[in-house]
C-alpha cells in the first residue's frame, strides 16, 4: 500500500501528512511529498485526478475539490514550426484549465489537502494567476480565501478573478517578492490560514501531472516553460524522477526553464554555478514571472540536474514577438507564457536545440489573461466593406 509522508529532499527527515508544515523543522528546507512503495496505476477519473494514485493516494475521494481540470490540449500548428524552427514542436496549452492557467492543477489537490485537514482559510500571494485558482477553488471548497497581490503589479483581469471569486484582497505596496515574504511571516506567526503558494508541496503534487500528461502522447527531447518562482521546474523534475523510477520512461527528456532576462536570478545561479541564489529586483513586461527570489530554487536546481537540463533566458522583445506569432495562430496565450516558446527559437538559433528535436512547449496562461498589451492593429471603416 503507497504511503504518503511530507519529505525534506535536503535531510531526509519525515513528518505525517496530518502536520500543517511547509519548511523542514530540523533544516529550514521546502518539504516535499513523498509517496513510499507508490505503484503507477490510473483511475477512473479525468485530468489530474486520473493521476491519484502518484499525487495524493490516501485522500478520500469525496475530500477532492476539483472543477474538471487538466486533460488539456496538445496543439500541433505550423505557423508556430516555422517560427520557432523546430518540426515537431507541441504546445500544451495549460490556459484551457478552468481559471485559465496551470495553477489549477495544483490548486485541487491544495485545496482539497486544506478541506482534508479541516481548515477554514487559506492565503496566498500572487501575479495574479495564483490568486484567481485560489479564490476559486477556496470558493469550490466552501472556504474563505486571502490573497497578498502587489495591486500595481497585477493585470486587471486576473485581479478582477480573485475579486469576483470573492477573495479577500490584501493590497502589497511592492512587488511579488514582498508579497511572498509576508506570506513567509504568517507561517511562521499564524496556524491557521493554509498556505496556497507553491511552497505547499501539494501544489507541486498536482502541477506533475501536466508531464504524465505530455509523456502518455509524446516523447519530447526537451519539455520548455516560462520559470517564475519554480514551482513547475521543481515539479516536472519529481515528475520525471517519477516516471523513470516507476520504469514508465527509457530516457529522461530535458527540461528547458525560460526566465525572462530582466527577472533571472535562476538563469545566474545555474550558468554562473554560483552556491546560492542571489535574489534580484525583476523587471519585465510578462508580469505573471516578474520574480526575483523564486522559494523553489533548491527544487528546480535538483530537476535541471536530473534531467540534464538547461536554464535560458529571454527578452522582453523576445516574448512579445513569440507572443504574437502564437496569437496569429489561433491559439493564444499571455505574455509570460510566449517565453516557452521564445526560448525554443532561441535555443534553435544557438544550435542547442535542432529542426529534427521533437520540442513540447508550455503555455502556462490563456490569452484573456493580461490584455494590457493590445497589439497593433488598423480598424476598418464599413465603407472598406462596401465600397
Ligand atoms: C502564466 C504563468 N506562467 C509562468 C509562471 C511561472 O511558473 P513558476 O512560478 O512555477 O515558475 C507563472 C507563475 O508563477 C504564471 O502565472
Ligand atoms: N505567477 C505566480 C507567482 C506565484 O507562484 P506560486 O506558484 O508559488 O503560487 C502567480 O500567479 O501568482
Amino acid at each position: 500500500m503507497t504511503h504518503s509522508v511530507l519529505k525534506c529532499p535536503s535531510c531526509n527527515a519525515e513528518y505525517t501528512i496530518d502536520s500543517n508544515i511547509y519548511i523542514c523543522g530540523k533544516c529550514g528546507n521546502i518539504l516535499d511529498v513523498f509517496h513510499h512503495n507508490m505503484e503507477y496505476s490510473l483511475t477512473n477519473m479525468k485530468g489530474v485526478w486520473k493521476y491519484k494514485n502518484l499525487i495524493h493516494p490516501e485522500i478520500p475521494e469525496k475530500a477532492i475539490i476539483t472543477r474538471g481540470e487538466g486533460n488539456t490540449m496538445l496543439y500541433r500548428n505550423a505557423r508556430i514550426s516555422n517560427y520557432s524552427g523546430v518540426d515537431k514542436i507541441f504546445l500544451k496549452h495549460e490556459g484551457e484549465n478552468p481559471t485559465g492557467s496551470f495553477k489549477d492543477r495544483g490548486m485541487t489537490v491544495a485545496v482539497s489537502e486544506a478541506v482534508r485537514l479541516n481548515f477554514n482559510k487559506t492565503l496566498c500571494a500572487s501575479t495574479g494567476n495564483t490568486s484567481a485558482a485560489a479564490a476559486s477553488y477556496s470558493a469550490f471548497g466552501g472556504i474563505e480565501s486571502y490573497v497578498m497581490i502587489p495591486g500595481k503589479n497585477v493585470s486587471a483581469n486576473k485581479l478582477f478573478q480573485a475579486i469576483a471569486y470573492g477573495a479577500n484582497i490584501v493590497d502589497i505596496e511592492g512587488d511579488f517578492d514582498t508579497a511572498m515574504e509576508n506570506v513567509k511571516k504568517a507561517i511562521a506567526k499564524r496556524n491557521d490560514f493554509y498556505i496556497l503558494n507553491s511552497l505547499n508541496p501539494w501544489r507541486i503534487e498536482g502541477q506533475k501531472t501536466i508531464i504524465y500528461e505530455i509523456m502518455e502522447k509524446i516523447k519530447p527531447d526537451f519539455i520548455t516553460f516560462p520559470a517564475g518562482n519554480l514551482g513547475n521546474t521543481s515539479a516536472f523534475g519529481k515528475a520525471l524522477m517519477d516516471l523513470r523510477a516507476l520504469g514508465v520512461i527509457d530516457y529522461v527528456p530535458k527540461l528547458v526553464a525560460i526566465q525572462a532576462s530582466g527577472a533571472s536570478p535562476f538563469y545566474d545561479y545555474i550558468n554562473g554555478k554560483e552556491d546560492t541564489i542571489h535574489p534580484v529586483k525583476a523587471e519585465t513586461i510578462a508580469s505573471a514571472i516578474k520574480i526575483g527570489n523564486p522559494v523553489n530554487y533548491k527544487k528546480a536546481k535538483r530537476a535541471i540536474e536530473f534531467t540534464k537540463g538547461i536554464v535560458e533566458k529571454v527578452t522582453d522583445e523576445q516574448i512579445m514577438e513569440a507572443k504574437r506569432e502564437i496569437d496569429r495562430s489561433g491559439i493564444g496565450c499571455e505574455p509570460a507564457s510566449a517565453a516557452s516558446v521564445a526560448g525554443v527559437k532561441k535555443l534553435k538559433e544557438s544550435g542547442i536545440i535542432s529542426r529534427g528535436d521533437t520540442v513540447a512547449s508550455i503555455l502556462t496562461g490563456n490569452i484573456l489573461k493580461d490584455v494590457s498589451l493590445v497589439p497593433e492593429h488598423k480598424t476598418l471603416s464599413i465603407q472598406d466593406i462596401f465600397q
